[in-house]
Order: C-alpha cells, then sequence, then structure tokens
C-alpha cells in the first residue's frame, strides 16, 4: 500500500485501436471545447480548499441505451438492489492495479499494457474493499488494465453478480453476444468500455523511462508535462485534454445512470481518473496538480440529490465506518448478510 496524498486528518473512511479513436477524440475535443471554460478551469470551491482529503492508495461511440439494455439494467428491473425507495445511488472509481510497465517506471498512456502480479493482486483486493457496495453497472476504459482490474475485483463481490462485457461495436457483435434469460440478465452486471476513459496520450513519452527522461529533460519539466493542467507532453495529451473527453463522457453516459439511481463503478487510470474527481470534487487546475493516484485503492462517492458526496476509501468488507455514511448502505450490506 503506498502513496497518500492527505490535505488534512483522514476520515475513517471516509477499441479498441486507440488511434482510430483518435480522429473521434480529435472532433469530439472541437465540439466539447465548452466544458473547460463552463465547468473546470474556473476557480470554485474546493474540498481541497477546506483542507479535505484525498486518499487513495496502494468504444462508446454506441447509445448508452442500447449498450445498457442488452443486459437488462437492474434498477429498471424488479431485482435492483437498492435503487428502488432511494434516491441516491453509489460511485466507485478505480485506478486499475499495477501494470507492467508501472513496474518498469516506464510512460504507459494509451499503450496496451497488462496487469503485473501485483497489480492482479491489488485488484483483488480492491474487490474485497468494495465487496459490500451495490454495483449495478460497470465502466472501464477500452485498455486491459482497467478491465482486468475491474472483473479481478468483481469476482470479490458478495452479490456473485456476472459481469458481462457489452459489444455494440457492430450490429452483429450485438446480436451475436446477446442474452435469451431475463433471469441470467437479472444476474448480471453488464460492462460498458469507453476509450474516451483511456489514460491520457502520453504522446512521445509513452514507452520511456520516467527516471531516465528525468535525468534528460530536468525534474521539472517532467513534472510539468506529468502533473500540469494545461501543458502537454510532446505530442500528447494535457490533463486538460484528456478532461475534455473523459469529463464529457462522464457527464453524458455516467451521471445519467447516477440519476436514475443506478450504482456505478469505473474502472479507468491515474489521469483519466483525475479528470473526473476534479469534476465531481470542483477542484481547481491548481489543486489538480497535485492530486495523485496510487493503483489498486477504490474510492466511494455517494450521488445524492445531484450532488458527489466523497466518502472516501473503503477499508475492508468487514470495516463498519463505510456502512455508517448511509442507511441504503447499510441495508444492502444487512440483506447480503442475509443471503449469503
Ligand atoms: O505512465 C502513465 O501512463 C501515467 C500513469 O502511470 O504516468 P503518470 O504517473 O505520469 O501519470
Amino acid at each position: 500500500m503506498a502513496a497518500e496524498v492527505c490535505h488534512h486528518a483522514i476520515a475513517t473512511l471516509q477499441s479498441h485501436s486507440y488511434l482510430s479513436n483518435w480522429n473521434q477524440h480529435q472532433k469530439l475535443k472541437s465540439n466539447l471545447g465548452f466544458i473547460c471554460s463552463n465547468g473546470l478551469s474556473k476557480g470554485r470551491s474546493s474540498h481541497f480548499g477546506r483542507k479535505n482529503c484525498i486518499v487513495i492508495r496502494s468504444s462508446a461511440s454506441h447509445s448508452q441505451t442500447s449498450v445498457v439494455d442488452q443486459v437488462s439494467s437492474p434498477s429498471r428491473s424488479n431485482t435492483s438492489d437498492t435503487s428502488k425507495k432511494s434516491n441516491e445511488a453509489s460511485l466507485i472509481l478505480i485506478r486499475h492495479g499495477e501494470s507492467l510497465w508501472n513496474e518498469k517506471n516506464l510512460f504507459t498512456g494509451c499503450v496496451d499494457v497488462p496487469l503485473s502480479k501485483k497489480g492482479i493482486d491489488e485488484a483483488i483486493e480492491a474487490g474485497k474493499r468494495i465487496s459490500s457496495i451495490p454495483v449495478d453497472l460497470i465502466f472501464t476504459s477500452a485498455l486491459i488494465r482497467a478491465q482486468m482490474t475491474a472483473m479481478l475485483a468483481m469476482t470479490q463481490h458478495r452479490r456473485r453478480k456476472v459481469p458481462i462485457v457489452m459489444h455494440n461495436e457492430s450490429e452483429q457483435a450485438k446480436a451475436w453476444s446477446q442474452v435469451f434469460s431475463e433471469d441470467t440478465k437479472k444476474q448480471s452486471i453488464p460492462v460498458i468500455a469507453a476509450w474516451q476513459l483511456n489514460e491520457r496520450m502520453y504522446g512521445e513519452l509513452q514507452g520511456l523511462n520516467k527516471q531516465e527522461t528525468a535525468d534528460r529533460y530536468g525534474t521539472e519539466q517532467v513534472h510539468e508535462w506529468r502533473r500540469s493542467y494545461d501543458i502537454p507532453p510532446p505530442n500528447g495529451e494535457s490533463l486538460e485534454m484528456c478532461a475534455e473527453r473523459a469529463v464529457a463522457y462522464f457527464r453524458d453516459h455516467i451521471e445519467p445512470q447516477l440519476l436514475s439511481g443506478k450504482n456505478v463503478m469505473i474502472a479507468a487510470h491515474g489521469n483519466s481518473l483525475r479528470s473526473i474527481i476534479m469534476y465531481l470534487d470542483k477542484l481547481t487546475s491548481q489543486e489538480v496538480i497535485s492530486l495523485e493516484l496510487s493503483t489498486g485503492i477504490p474510492m466511494l462517492y455517494i450521488f445524492k440529490e445531484g450532488r458527489f458526496i466523497r466518502r472516501g476509501s473503503p477499508i475492508g468488507p468487514t470495516e463498519a465506518g463505510v456502512y455508517a455514511y448511509t442507511k441504503r448502505l447499510a441495508l444492502y450490506r444487512q440483506k447480503l448478510d442475509e443471503m449469503f
């Protein structure tokens, strides 16, 4: 378990060819330029400003409706575990476990590298930490390290639903992956892979060793490329550019699911998640510089009355604190205790 970025005392709990999507990304960027000026870069009240802490250790061009309808959405069916009588939903964010290139200290970006052995263990551990928190729908990036993390984490979930990757990339893929049993659908969790949640594209740093790059270009320059908000690495994306597509995706595809009462898990990457957390916590472009996410640590938010309330990282299935945050989470766990 590694770094914690904590600006204050910790609450107890507190496809997929990337290049083929790159043109889409450029189009999206030009269509969505407003996001930064309207939402992200303006100074706004911030949890960081109040010295709360963040503790995180260690091709979705198709429509949402078609994707989710394929495996019936729990909150729209009679099988909803938690959402029927509640106007709140859980949102779990997980940065993927350590990848084979994290292990080698290489810039990875959109290179599609799998988890290391340690990353596999981290994903399983993350799964234990969220094993009693409801999950109705999973979003991952198009990259295997995020998908492995989501799938490995779900092997630990006490509800034992089966995560099923949606294939809506063509009519045939959609038709060939249909499920014909309503009961089976009810015991399934749709997994939606979206390139917009990919790690930021690291340009010409991809594959380079981070230490060697710092030795060559200077620590300050490399830190600027890695953590500044609007300075891109050579021919890569700045965090701002990454936010334009990741936050747009979150707002257009994920927020409506939360609004409808679905409990969502997102498995993605250091920088795509930093940009989403910046949006959720209303961080300024200065504040996001010091936001670091470690691999394989889940973060829980409660979405209620249009607001995101950060609850920190669930400690473990037996840890009491997390369930005290909402009555709904406590009831869900109680139900699991009775069922399994
Ligand atoms: O290499 C990368 O893709 C990212 C995440 O591992 O690196 P950084 O730590 O610079 O965000």
